[in-house]
């Protein structure tokens, strides 16, 4: 297996990527979305995620990404029993496979989500591999999925995760991603920030539920991104590949210059946590980030 490296010295990389914007060196590049049948056997789901993510590789995307839970039923019943501590180098079979097949077919992955065990506590987390196999980032799942709709669906997902309390943004070789999980989804601010900080992508991995899902995430994945459906598929179990083409996002921004019409005089993001606020390139005042809209 690929060094890799520990959950300490990764949340210092995603806080060092708060770096000005920068056009990626990649223009094209294919990203592949696996869409798989989860069991209640997590060996069988991570053979399985894995055979996916190398055939994904070999129709040329460069960017795989699994959706939430892929190694383990979205379930309470499950999440305990299924957790991998990521620092423990054999207790964590998902996170090893990841980080091979990264390695072993040159990709960059957006590893979906797994239940995390860290220091005593649960979260729902996505990883991000390098072509290295290395570990670039980590994102624990902020708003964790918690309804009550009598008569229809009553879940509760904090009984069993603790919130993630960062946002995550990573530089890879295929560009700045922003990374959220499914319900993170339904907050724009986590979106505004990752716009404000530069992001070329943003993915949001999810597993929604049919009851109120269905309503909204192709919506809000639109309104998130302010960009057309170039593929999609239905339930059924497979592998999306797409195109993405940073110089249509580029001649559509010049086009339509948001950044340079927003109002950043009337509202802007402010910081909660008081760190030194870090400016985006068009604006003058319009400061951010690691905050919520005013
Ligand atoms: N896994 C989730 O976070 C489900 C979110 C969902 O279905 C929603 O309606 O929001």
């Amino acid at each position: 297996m690929a060094s890799r490296l520990s959950s300490s010295t990764v949340d210092t990389q995603i806080s060092a990527s708060s770096e000005p914007f920068e056009i990626p060196k990649i223009t094209k590049f294919k990203i592949g979305l696996c869409q798989l049948t989860v069991t209640s056997n997590k060996n069988d789901n991570v053979a399985h995620a894995q055979k996916l993510i190398k055939a994904a590789a070999k129709q040329g995307a460069s960017l795989v990404m699994l959706p939430e839970t892929w190694n383990c039923p979205y379930s309470t019943d499950y999440f305990e029993e299924f957790a991998e501590d990521f620092d423990d180098k054999d207790g964590s079979l998902s996170f090893a496979m990841l980080s091979e097949v990264a390695l072993g077919n040159g990709i960059t992955i957006i590893g979906g989500s797994m239940p995390e065990r860290r220091k005593n506590q649960l979260h729902n987390t996505c990883c991000v591999f390098g072509p290295d196999g290395n570990l670039k980032a980590k994102h624990s799942k902020m708003h964790l999925f918690d309804i009550n709709l009598p008569g229809d669906i009553s879940f509760k997902e904090s009984d069993t995760f603790t919130a993630g309390d960062q946002p995550t943004i990573v530089d890879t070789d295929v560009g700045r991603i922003g990374i959220g999980i499914c319900h993170d989804l339904r907050f724009p601010e986590l979106a505004m920030l990752y716009q404000a900080r530069g992001a070329h992508l943003i993915c949001y991995p999810g597993a929604f539920n049919m009851s109120t899902g269905e309503l909204l995430w192709e919506l809000e994945q639109r309104a998130r991104q302010s960009s057309k459906i170039v593929a999609t598929s239905g339930h059924e179990e497979t592998i999306v590949i797409a195109e993405v083409d940073y110089s249509k996002i580029r001649q559509l921004r010049e086009a339509l210059p948001l950044e340079k019409q927003r109002r950043g005089d009337v509202y802007r993001l402010v910081d909660v946590h008081q760190q030194k606020p870090w400016k985006y390139k068009n604006f003058d005042t319009y400061e951010c980030v690691e905050g919520w809209l005013v």
